[in-house]
Formats: C-alpha cells, sequence, structure tokens
C-alpha cells in the first residue's frame, strides 16, 4: 500500500503538503516502526481514514471546517500538555522551596485531634473521596443532646417505654478524607493535607515479626515558615480538648497486641464521664479538705523545682481503705475531676499484664494523670518465694486428711477421662479436660509480683508527676514496703456510713430534682457552725482549685444549684418527654395494681415537689433509723435509687428495709429479701 498516496490525499492539506521525499521518509517510518511497535498500523490507519472521512462529510455539510476542529483539538491537546509540564514543575519548585509541611503520626494523640478536626470541616466532609469509620456518641452526650427521659406509667395503666433496638442505625459513621491527597481552606489560608498508609515489617516480643499499618498526615502550605500548620494544629488540639471540659476520661491498658504498638496505644479511653462533684461524696470533711490540699501543693507548677532542689523523687500516693461501697472508688475520680485529670486504671489482676508491661504502661502515662490501682489486697502480690494467697499450699489446715483424701478421689476422678479411649470420650469428658488445661494454665501465669509493682511504681522507669491511689478493703494484709512512706504519703479511711452521712445522702438524692424546680441555696438552710466553717473552706479550696478549668462545677458558697444537675433535671408534672436521638418510644399497658406491686406503692403524695425545710425534716427522720455504721453508703444509695423520685415513700419503707437488710447480713446470705 503506498502510505505517502494515502496520507497526501486524505489528511489535511498542511499535513499532506510533504515532498516526495517526505513521503519516501513517511513511507518508511510507518513500515519500520509497524513490525517494532508489534501493531498493525495500516488497518488503523485505514479505519482513521474511513472516520475522518465519514466525519469530514458530515462537519462540511454543515458549514464546519474538519481542519480547523482537527487543529483546534490538537493545539488544545498540546497546550494541556504544556500546561501539565509547567504545572507540575513549578509546583514541584514551589513544594521544593516555597511551602512549609508537617508530618503527623498515626502513634501520636495530635493525629486524633487532627481527625477529629477535618471530620467536623463541611468541605472536608463535602469531599469526593472519603473513609467512613464506625463511630458511637458516648451516652453521656446523648443525655446532653435531649432532656432526660423515663419510662411514665400514667395511672390508667398507659405508658410509654423506649426501645433502643435500633439505635445503631442512627448513629451515622464518622467521615474523614480518604487516603490521598486533599486541600482546604482554613484562617485565610490554603493547607494541602495527604494522608497515607504504610505498611511495616517488625520484630514482636516474641522473637516473631508481624506486618502493621502506619499511617500518618502531611499537612503542606505556602511559605516558607510552618506557623500556619502550627497554629491549625494547636486550633484542632483547642477544639479537641475543649469538649473535655468538666468531664473525666478513664484509661484502661489496651489489648495485649496494641499494647506492643507502644506510645499512645498502649492505653485505651473506656469512658468519658462528666466530672463527679466533690460535694456527691459523702466523707468526713476534714478528711477531704486534706486531700485536696495535699493534691493542690503536689500539682501546683512550683511543685516540680521544689523537689528537684531537695533531689525528692516527685511522686505522691494515696491509701483510701474502707469496707466495700464506702466511696474510695468515687473520691479517686472526684479529684480527678477537681485537677481536669485524666484517671489510668490497672487492674493487678489482668492475666495479660506482664511485669515489662506494668513498666511500660507507667512510662506511657501522661506528665499530669491520677493512676487508680483498684482492691490492691487482692492483686496476689508476692514477695520472692511466697506463694499467691489463694493458691496456698501450707500444711497449716486443719482438715489436712480430709482434705487430702477429698483431693486425691477428685485426682483419681480427674485421671478416669484419660483412662477412657478417646473414642469413648463424651462432651462432659471433654469439658473437664479443657477446664483442667485452662486452670493449669492459669496457675502457670505468674502474675505481677510485689517487687514488679514497686520497680513499675518508683523504678528509673516510672514516670514522675503523677498521683497514684491504692485502694483496698484490707489494709492489714498490704506489703509494709508497699505503703511505706514514698509511696503511700496519705491515708484516707472510708467506714460505714454515719448518720449524718446517711442525712447527707438522703438529701443529695432528693436536692437535684427540688434545685431544678425550686431552686435553694444551703446558706438558707439551718447548719452547725463546725460543718459550716468547714464546708465554707472546702468551697473556698475548691473553688481556687478547679475555676480555670471546670466551668460547670462551681460552687458558690454553699449554693448548691448545679448546672449539670439543673439541665438534667426532669419535671416532674411534665408529660412532655424529649427523646435521645437514639431511642423511640413503644406503647406498654399494665394495670395499675401490677405496676404497685412491682415497683411499690406509690402514692399520688409521693410524686408532689418538695419543699427545702420538707426534705431537711424527712432526712433527719431517715437519718435516725438508720442505725450508725451498719450499712454502707453504697447500701443506702442502693435503697434509696430504687425510690429515687419519691423522698416520702423512702422515708416510708425505710424501716421494713433496714429490719430485713440487717436479718440477711445476720444470716450472712446473699439473696436479698427487702430492697
Ligand atoms: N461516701 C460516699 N459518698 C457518696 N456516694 C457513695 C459513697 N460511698 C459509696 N457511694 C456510692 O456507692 C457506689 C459505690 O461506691 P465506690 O465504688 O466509690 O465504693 P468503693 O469504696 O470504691 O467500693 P469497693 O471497695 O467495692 O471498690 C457509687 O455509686 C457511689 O456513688
Amino acid at each position: 500500500m503506498d502510505f505517502s498516496h494515502l496520507l497526501r490525499t486524505a489528511l489535511p492539506p498542511f499535513v499532506g503538503n510533504i515532498s516526495a521525499e517526505d513521503n519516501n521518509a513517511t513511507q518508511n517510518i510507518v513500515e519500520t516502526l509497524s513490525p517494532l511497535l508489534g501493531l498493525q498500523l495500516n488497518p488503523l490507519l485505514n479505519l482513521f481514514m474511513i472516520f475522518y472521512d465519514l466525519a469530514g462529510g458530515r462537519l462540511t455539510t454543515l458549514g464546519l471546517n474538519p481542519t480547523l476542529i482537527l487543529t483546534t483539538f490538537g493545539l488544545a491537546w498540546a497546550f494541556n500538555k504544556i500546561g501539565v509540564q509547567i504545572y507540575d514543575n513549578v509546583s514541584s519548585i514551589l513544594g521544593r522551596y516555597f511551602t512549609a509541611s508537617i508530618q503527623v503520626n498515626s502513634g501520636d494523640n495530635i493525629y486524633d485531634h487532627l481527625m477529629k478536626f477535618l471530620a467536623n470541616r463541611q468541605d472536608m466532609t463535602e469531599s469526593r473521596s472519603l473513609t467512613a469509620e464506625t463511630w458511637f456518641k458516648p451516652t453521656s452526650e446523648e443525655a446532653d443532646e435531649a432532656d432526660l427521659f423515663r419510662t411514665k406509667i400514667s395511672p390508667d395503666g398507659e405508658g410509654v417505654n423506649l426501645n433502643f433496638s435500633n439505635q445503631e442505625s442512627k448513629c451515622p459513621p464518622r467521615f474523614t478524607p480518604a487516603i490521598g491527597s486533599h486541600n482546604f481552606w482554613f484562617q485565610g489560608k490554603y493547607f494541602a493535607l495527604r494522608r497515607k498508609q504504610e505498611t511495616l515489617h517488625t520484630n514482636n516480643t516474641w522473637g516473631g515479626s508481624q506486618y502493621r499499618d502506619r499511617e500518618s498526615l502531611i499537612l503542606c502550605c505556602y511559605g516558607r515558615s510552618p506557623e500556619p500548620i502550627k497554629r491549625l494544629l494547636e486550633h484542632a488540639k483547642q477544639e479537641y480538648y475543649s469538649e473535655h471540659n468538666a468531664r473525666t476520661i478513664v484509661k484502661r491498658p489496651a489489648s495485649q497486641s496494641m499494647r506492643s504498638y507502644g506510645g499512645r496505644h498502649s492505653w485505651s479511653m473506656v469512658a468519658n464521664r462528666p466530672v463527679r462533684p466533690m460535694r456527691t461524696v459523702v466523707l468526713d470533711e476534714k478528711q477531704k479538705i486534706q486531700v485536696l490540699y495535699d493534691m493542690n501543693e503536689y500539682l501546683h507548677p512550683s511543685t516540680p523545682r521544689w523537689y528537684a532542689n531537695r533531689g525528692i523523687p516527685l511522686r505522691r500516693g494515696y491509701l483510701f481503705h474502707g469496707p466495700p461501697g464506702t466511696g474510695k472508688t468515687s473520691l479517686s475520680f472526684a479529684l480527678a475531676g477537681v485537677f481536669g485529670l485524666d484517671i489510668y486504671v490497672i487492674s493487678l489482676l489482668d492475666p495479660s499484664l506482664t511485669e515489662e508491661d506494668l513498666c511500660a504502661l507507667f512510662n506511657s502515662l501522661p506528665r499530669r494523670c491520677v493512676v487508680l490501682l483498684e482492691d490492691i489486697d487482692t492483686a496476689g502480690l508476692t514477695r520472692p518465694g511466697e506463694s499467691a494467697p489463694g493458691t496456698d499450699n501450707s500444711d497449716d489446715s486443719d482438715d489436712k486428711d480430709e482434705n487430702d483424701k477429698s483431693k486425691d478421689k477428685a485426682k483419681k476422678k480427674d485421671k478416669e477421662p484419660e483412662e477412657k479411649k478417646s473414642s469413648e470420650w463424651n462432651v462432659a469428658d471433654l469439658a473437664r479436660e479443657l477446664k483442667k488445661q485452662s486452670s493449669s494454665e492459669s496457675t502457670d501465669k505468674k502474675g505481677i509480683s510485689l517487687s514488679g509493682l514497686l520497680n513499675a511504681i518508683d523504678g528509673v522507669a516510672s514516670h514522675e508527676g503523677r498521683v497514684l491511689i491504692m485502694t483496698t478493703n484490707k489494709p492489714e494484709t498490704l506489703d509494709e514496703a508497699l505503703i511505706r512512706p514514698g509511696r503511700v504519703d496519705l491515708q484516707i479511711a472510708f467506714t460505714n456510713a454515719t448518720r449524718e452521712q446517711a442525712c447527707e445522702l438522703f438529701k443529695r438524692m432528693y436536692d437535684a430534682d427540688r434545685t431544678a424546680t425550686t431552686p435553694m441555696k444551703v446558706q438558707d438552710r439551718p447548719q452547725s457552725t463546725t460543718t459550716n466553717r468547714l464546708r465554707s473552706h472546702l468551697n473556698k479550696l475548691t473553688r481556687t482549685i478547679s475555676a480555670p478549668t471546670i466551668p460547670q462545677r462551681e460552687e458558690k458558697d454553699g449554693n448548691t444549684t448545679d448546672t449539670s444537675a439543673a439541665t438534667t433535671a426532669v419535671d416532674l408534672e411534665s408529660d412532655t418527654y424529649s427523646l435521645p436521638s437514639s431511642a423511640s418510644p413503644t406503647k406498654v399497658a399494665f394495670a395499675p395494681e401490677e405496676v404497685n406491686k412491682a415497683v411499690g406503692s406509690v402514692e399520688t403524695d409521693d410524686l408532689k415537689p418538695i419543699t427545702p425545710e420538707e426534705l431537711d425534716r424527712i432526712a433527719g427522720e431517715f437519718a435516725s433509723m438508720i442505725p450508725e455504721g451498719q450499712f454502707s453508703p453504697a447500701e443506702l444509695q442502693g435503697f434509696l435509687l430504687k425510690r429515687k423520685r419519691e423522698p416520702r415513700r423512702a422515708l416510708r419503707e425505710v424501716a421494713v428495709w433496714v429490719e430485713g437488710t440487717l436479718e440477711q447480713k445476720k444470716a450472712k446470705t446473699k439473696v436479698v429479701r427487702v430492697q
């Protein structure tokens, strides 16, 4: 085929206007390239020519010049190519010399701040390329967004219950920028964002190797200074923590696999609660002041230098001891709230926790925080050579012979399945065998020894500046080394409720509802001079400590009007309830007698609002019926909670409850007859 002829006749004049030499050259080029490219150029050219002829004919009949159109497209394509090239070059020069960038790795807390900031930006969430993440709203936020609601059962038996069956469908996912490049404007500045993921190969602690994904965000802005990015990060951080005001974050050690990442992955957040006001913990006020004052001193910014000048390690430890349910954990949370600290709770009974883990966990604590070691007596801490409590095999048992016999019997019994052929095994045998194996595995676990814990608490790796709170029901069983000064600097004793405390608990329970409808100041109520003096001292102290960080917790000299309580209080007279977005109402019907039988006899008068004077009187009468030191605050709270809107009913029923519960305690039975 004669290509030169074809090209000359078919292509536009400026293309076809080629000399005989060019003709030959073109022919040569096409013929040389065809085999090289492995392409059948002839059929392609034929196809192009047919298309060009057809389209050209049509366009000419429409009065358009096909040559001009082809030329325009050709030029546009060429300019586009040149433009892209120029843009790439200019942006690479700009990127190299005139932009600043900051990288944030997913192992750092700033990554979370930035992600939350980006997820809250409308321009980002409207981007065409997003990552969807499952996101649950904390229950506390639900309470914030809607008035508190409750099941209502009217006297005619009609009621409304809430149904949360489809709550998950009502929790929208969170959208964040997908892996790749994005851009946005912030405070009049243009920012480019790149989210990237890489897979790292690491060696784990057991000698094996593992692959893990690591993400990072790279923020860029034009100019040679990274200041705008720093400002943005600061803003993101402030925004992140602004929601944490008046909240206490509770963290626990993360799962073993996450802990191996170290850093912020060592701890995982398990709760984000509203701050517990100090005044809701009923405790001897002298003790409250002591611990508040001590912690305030310790956390003061000038304290680290004071300690350093004297060569004393900057640590403070408290031991809260007393019977169960007397407020040890509650006081720890209230203290964390007062000082705006997060709480890091460690259970030494966690079977996955090794001594190395414990040291690593202590090492990854933030500068100021509360570390809570709960029920330290049950942790089975041992000195070398000692066996853990509960696994004691010593011969001091009176019933040794008896025990030995029964143990032998049990052993024989345990061996039975082994003697059976495996084909004869039934499910019960298998279950027994599995149980045996798992129990032998758990006894093989060494746990945390006393020296391991002491090493974590005050070893070289231990973080300075934290507040350590240990709680126990049995202080006498603790090793002296654990509670020596320097490790435990202040002990607070908790006791079962006194009459005065019972009275206070009663008032606290019904105060919030009452103050929501009829706000009343505490100073309006009669009080003993000593209590008043201590209270005002405590209030002053609490105010000076907490005023800058916790606006919702303010306690103006004796004024119990609590903003948080007021926002969540229920108007008992109201028939309208606004439900949280995750719940939908469902109708239920109960006969009034059934309701009364089930929840106790609620009389119409019980639901009437209560005046301050009446509350004081009822609280006094209630307290007089509570025997001194017999019930823990938790038990009293449990009784009152079952009558949480009916103080008069609580007073009516307390005598029967006290009698029944004392009998139950005497009989040492766990089965409750009166509640
Ligand atoms: N002194 C108190 N003042 C106010 N509330 C209290 C007090 N003691 C207990 N409570 C209430 O009882 C419940 C249990 O209290 P908490 O967990 O603080 O007790 P604890 O002493 O830590 O118990 P345990 O020794 O079993 O861990 C909480 O809901 C708390 O509100």
